[in-house]
This record gives C-alpha cells, structure tokens and sequence, in this order.
C-alpha cells in the first residue's frame, strides 16, 4: 500500500506545504504527524519526539496547551468567521499596542508574509520611494520583494532569488550582510533618498539564529532617520517569542513599523503590521494604500492568541525560558566540544541555533561556512533518538514552556550519544 507521503508526491509539490518541511536540507523523508501535546510530537508509527521546531515558533506555551484549546473550542462553538468587527479584535489590538514599543495602530492579516507585504506598501505609500533594503540571509515570508538574497526555506533549498519574481521589482531590493555597518553606510551614502524603509529581522532568526552586533541596530535606526526611511521591524519571529513586546521592547528600540506573526496566534494563521499612527493611518479605509483580508481579525484565532498572550504574561515567563534555552545551548556545545567537535550556538531568549562551526556565526556568509553536512548527521541522528530538530541548518530551534527540566535532560543525553558518532 502506498504512504501517504507516496501520495503526497503526486498532489503536493515535494510532498508538502511549505518546502522545509520536506527534510530536503537534511535528506530522507519527513515523518506524518497525528498529534502534538506539550514538549512532544507523535507521528502516524507511534513514534514520539522532543519537539523543538514547535510549528517554527508558534508555540511558547507547547502543542494543545489547555488554556489556548479551551478558548478555540468555546469560540469554534459561537462561529468560526464573521466578517464583521468583534470586541477580540479589539483586545488583541490593546494588548499588542500596550506590548510593543512603537505600535500605536495595528492591523490584523492572515500571516507573517501578508504583514512584511503591507508593511512595504505603506513605507513605499508614505514616502513615495520604491526601494527597500533587507539583509542577505534574513527571510520575510515569500512576498515579490523579499524573496533576494532570502534565507530560510529559500536558502535552504538553493533558490534565494526566486524565479517568477519580476527583474524590475527585484532591483528595488537591495541587500547588505547583517551586522556590516560599512556596508549599510555605504549603499545609504549611495542611494539613502531613494530608500522607503529597511525591513529587518532584529535577531535573525531565518539563516539561523544571529545575534545583532552591538551598535548594529543603533546605526540602522541613525541612517533610516537621516535619509527619511522607514524603519520595519520584522518581529514575527522574535515577538514575544525573546520577551513580552519581542526584540523591540528587550532592546528599546523606537520602529516605524512593526511586524507580528507566530507567537501572537498560539498556532493559528494570523499576522499582524502597525507603527506610528501617522503611517497606520495611510491604511485604507482611513488613507490610499490599500489592504483587506476576508478572514483577517479572524475571531478563533484571536481567541487563540489572546488566551497564549494572557498565559505567557507572568513575571518570570521569559527569564525562565531563556535560562532553559540557554543551559541547553550551552550545555549541547560543552558535550559536542568534549567529542572534539568545532560546535558553537547563538542564544537568546526562546530561541537557538547550533552551529557546527568554531565560532558563532555573525552573517549568513559565516553560516554557510558552518559544517552542513555535520548538521545533516546529528539531526538524523538525534532523530533517531526521538528528538526534532529544524530540518534545515538555517533554521531556528524552539523550546517552549512545556520543555521540563526532564525534557532538557533527555535531550542532552541523546546529543552526547549523537555527539559520538559525529
Ligand atoms: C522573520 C519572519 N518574517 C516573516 C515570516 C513569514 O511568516 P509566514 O510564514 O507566517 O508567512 C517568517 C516566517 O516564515 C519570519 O520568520
Ligand atoms: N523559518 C520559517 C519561518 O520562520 C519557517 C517556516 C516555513 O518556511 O515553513
């Protein structure tokens, strides 16, 4: 009888939804999944795996949290959709403009792609320019735009300039490495009155995870200020997933425009753009850049997100998570280096990458240069072990709430046996 990844092959292009999905950066074939709860992932063999890809971020809290299923269940019960205003719309606004600096008005879409789309619109409507500038190896969803020197599924699948994407949009798009002020100076000195805004990953988190340098973002806010360009800040990842109102708030930076996605629908499609009033207010039905969506606002996803975002704003949510992210980065580099492994890892908040590299990685040249097929041997094998890492060496690992102190521990033991035979 044929799998149902057989029969994937011939109704899905590569079998799946979205391409790093399809193991294609680590090789061999997916497993199905029939259920998520907590740390865990069962797949359709009844095998059981410490999740640590979590839906790519979603899902702080762990898979079928009671909090967050309860409040989708008794709001499925009242309707699904209605095309029509609800007061859950309104609360998630509060809460998000409450949470993150700079968001005065906000718009609620469908994904994380659909809020870097809008968010470009706007700048390019405010400012009347048509470049932006991004930087290589950060990803922002699969918009026209943004896919030029993308990461992420992009990179992984060798095509970070995508066909299909028009030349002429494509040279609006400029890029720079992360982290490279020289750069960055450079192209503003060049063409800083055409630019509309530079849209950025504060911690990207799409070539794996990389740090800002200090004074990086700094500069960035400096130069977008001087030549009258919009700052986006892309925080679908880093939102609340490095601390309550993301990157914005840990490192107190003033955007223009922010993006939301991933944590703020607790697994739901949702997404959200907004900034200062004076740009939100060029949206339509207010102003002339235009933008809609038939589910947007979406009363089951709101519920959903309202319910993570009330569950995860307690005191020492964050310092927890991150102590537990960070012991086991810390602790999976000190095994992989006791086997004389060059591993290193990036760290912050509820996010980590390991790299198979002596250094930390600071740009996406530096994690191409970071051992691939290492990774592709301790992911198989920690696999093997019932623990999933991302699929890909330009991805992010996710611990959540739900990853216990035993979590931690099995994980952990299972590297070292990995570690062995690396
Ligand atoms: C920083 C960032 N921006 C945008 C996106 C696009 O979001 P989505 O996949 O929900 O369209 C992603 C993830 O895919 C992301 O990590
Ligand atoms: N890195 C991506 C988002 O953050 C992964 C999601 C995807 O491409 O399926």
């Amino acid at each position: 009888m044929e799998s149902y990844w057989q029969r994937a092959q011939n109704v899905l292009p590569g079998g799946v939804n979205s391409p790093v999905r399809s193991f294609k950066g680590v090789g061999g074939e997916p497993f199905f999944v029939k259920r998520g709860q907590g740390p865990y992932l069962f797949d359709d063999q009844g095998r059981q795996y410490i999740d640590f890809v979590m839906s790519y971020g979603p899902l702080i809290l762990g898979h079928a949290h009671p909090k967050v299923v309860a409040a989708v269940s008794e709001q499925a019960t009242q309707g699904l959709s209605y095309g029509a205003p609800t007061d859950l719309e309104v609360e998630m606004a509060e809460t998000l403009v409450q949470a993150v600096p700079g968001l005065e008005m906000v718009r609620m879409v469908n994904s994380g792609t659909e809020a870097t789309m809008a968010a470009i619109r706007v700048a390019r409507g405010v400012t009347g320019r048509d470049r932006i500038l991004k930087f290589a190896g950060s990803y922002h969803g699969h918009g026209d735009s943004l896919l030029v020197k993308a990461g992420s599924g992009a990179a992984t699948m060798g095509v970070p300039d995508s066909l299909g994407v028009p030349k002429a949009l494509a040279e609006l798009t400029l890029t720079v490495p992360y982290n490279d002020v020289d750069a960055l100076r450079t192209v503003f000195n060049a063409v800083g009155d055409q630019i509309a805004a530079v849209i950025m990953e504060p911690v990207a988190g799409n070539m794996g995870t990389v740090l800002p340098q200090p004074g990086f973002l700094d500069t960035v806010r400096q130069l977008t200020r001087q030549y009258g360009a919009l700052w986006i800040v892309d925080e679908v990842m880093t939102g609340f997933r490095v601390a309550w109102g993301g990157a914005s708030r840990l490192f107190g930076l003033e955007p223009d425009l922010v993006c939301l996605a991933k944590v703020i629908g607790a697994g739901m499609p949702v997404g959200a753009y907004g900034g200062k009033k004076s740009y939100m207010q060029e949206v339509a039905p207010l102003g002339p850049v235009y933008q809609a969506g038939t589910l947007s606002g979406n009363p089951v996803a709101m519920a959903a997100g309202l319910a993570q975002l009330h569950e995860i704003h307690q005191p020492d949510f964050y310092s927890q998570l991150e102590q537990k992210t960070r012991t086991l980065a810390e602790e999976l580099v000190a095994r992989g280096r006791a086997h004389g492994i060059a591993v290193s890892a990036n760290t912050i908040g509820g996010m980590f990458t390991l790299f198979f590299s002596d250094m930390p990685p600071r740009n996406f040249d530096e994690v191409s240069h970071s051992d691939h097929a290492r990774y592709r041997k301790f992911f198989h094998g920690m696999l093997e072990q019932g623990v999933f890492f991302p699929p890909s060496p330009f991805e992010t690992a996710f611990p959540s709430w739900a990853h216990t102190e035993a979590t931690i521990q099995a994980t952990l033991e299972a590297a070292d046996r990995v570690f062995q035979q690396l």
